[in-house]
């Protein structure tokens, strides 16, 4: 299979996590901010987690440097089209984009400011480039609660159109789902659709907690079901569509190898996958990376590649003519 004409799609990719390094550089320049480095060797070696963090909180300390130059409309709407762009380039059909909006007010922009500017640039992208995209409001799990309503509210205006879906990001805590319920339920009746990351460094039972109480219908990793009967169960018995990324969870030891990896014991048992990159500059990563380790590792066949691909087109959150458009490059 060649991984990098192959069509790809990623339902689970930050945004802050995949900025180029050369962009850093030159938009530290642009706004008369001093990096630790102009090299950028080290500012690649700043913004990448080592093969294995100690725990998730290490892999997440490298989103400061991306998100310090990330405080303006500018910077927001230049990435977010570079990320579209460099995903079109290796034949990623369909991007769906996540990030906190809450780490975007470092300067004063307003929650519609930064929403806009990050559609706006994907927008450029999807004219110039065969790909489409959606955007997911992620909402960081360890600040003040205050603000959720207004970041839904402020998302509202781009929802079915640029805007998607509601996540919950971050270092995850055990029960963390119980305190989200009226911000689910929020965002719900707004019209979202809902990712959670969990069972990533926390249990399963935090994913079982993701569909039930705040009505997950996808998990960002979900890694932990295993073991947890309660929580495999109930993503398999509700087809709840798992975004797995291999290289990140190896990262974070949310596995200890990519031989221990889950994903094709959960595809082969009717569990549903998807390969994802999370973060294109903190893993390291592409989807043609990402799609050739899991491949390469479990012998997958072309068919069970294409299996995967048609479950992430038919769980993405994707109009209708855009999941045709994307069936229409399966065999
Ligand atoms: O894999 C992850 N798990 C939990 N949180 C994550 C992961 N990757 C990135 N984040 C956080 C750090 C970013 O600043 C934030 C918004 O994109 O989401
Ligand atoms: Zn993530």
């Amino acid at each position: 299979m060649n991984y990098f004409n192959v069509p790809k799609i990623d339902l689970h990719c930050h945004l802050d996590g995949s900025v180029r390094p050369q962009t850093i550089i030159e938009l530290a320049r642009l706004q008369g901010l001093s990096l630790p480095s102009e090299d950028i060797d080290e500012i690649k070696t700043l913004m990448v987690a080592p093969e294995t963090c100690p725990n998730l909180d290490e892999y997440l300390s490298r989103f400061e440097l991306p998100l310090s130059v990330m405080q303006t409309q500018e910077a927001i709407e230049r990435i977010s089209f570079e990320v579209f762009e460099d995903a079109a380039k290796e034949n990623v059909k369909y991007l769906e984009v996540r990030f906190g909006p809450q780490l975007h007010q470092q300067q004063g922009l307003t929650f519609g400011q930064i929403i806009d500017s990050a559609v706006k640039g994907m927008r450029k992208a999807e004219k110039r480039y065969d790909i489409h995209g959606n955007y997911i409001l992620s909402i960081l799990r360890t600040f003040a609660k205050d603000k959720i309503n207004d970041i839904i509210d402020a998302g509202a205006k781009h929802l079915n159109d640029g805007v998607v879906a509601f996540d919950l990001a971050g270092s995850e805590l055990p029960g963390f789902c119980h305190e989200f319920i009226p911000y689910a339920q929020y965002a719900i009746e707004k019209g979202y659709r809902v990712t959670i990351h969990a069972g990533e460094q926390g249990s399963g039972q935090n994913v079982h907690d993701a569909v039930s109480l705040l009505g997950a219908e996808r998990i960002g990793h979900g890694i932990h079901i295993k073991g947890h009967e309660q929580a495999y169960d109930l993503v398999k018995n509700q087809a709840i569509a798992l975004e797995t990324c291999p290289s990140s969870n190896v990262q974070t030891k949310a596995v200890d190898a990519l031989s221990d990896h889950p994903v094709k014991a959960f595809h082969k048992d009717g569990v549903l996958i998807s390969i994802n990159t999370d973060n294109r500059t903190v893993s390291n990563t592409t989807m043609t990376d990402e799609v050739r380790k899991v491949v390469e590792e479990f012998n997958l066949t072309p068919e069970e590649y294409f299996d995967i691909y048609k479950v992430s087109v038919e769980h993405s959150f994707a109009s209708e003519a855009v999941k045709q458009h994307l069936l229409s490059f399966a065999p």
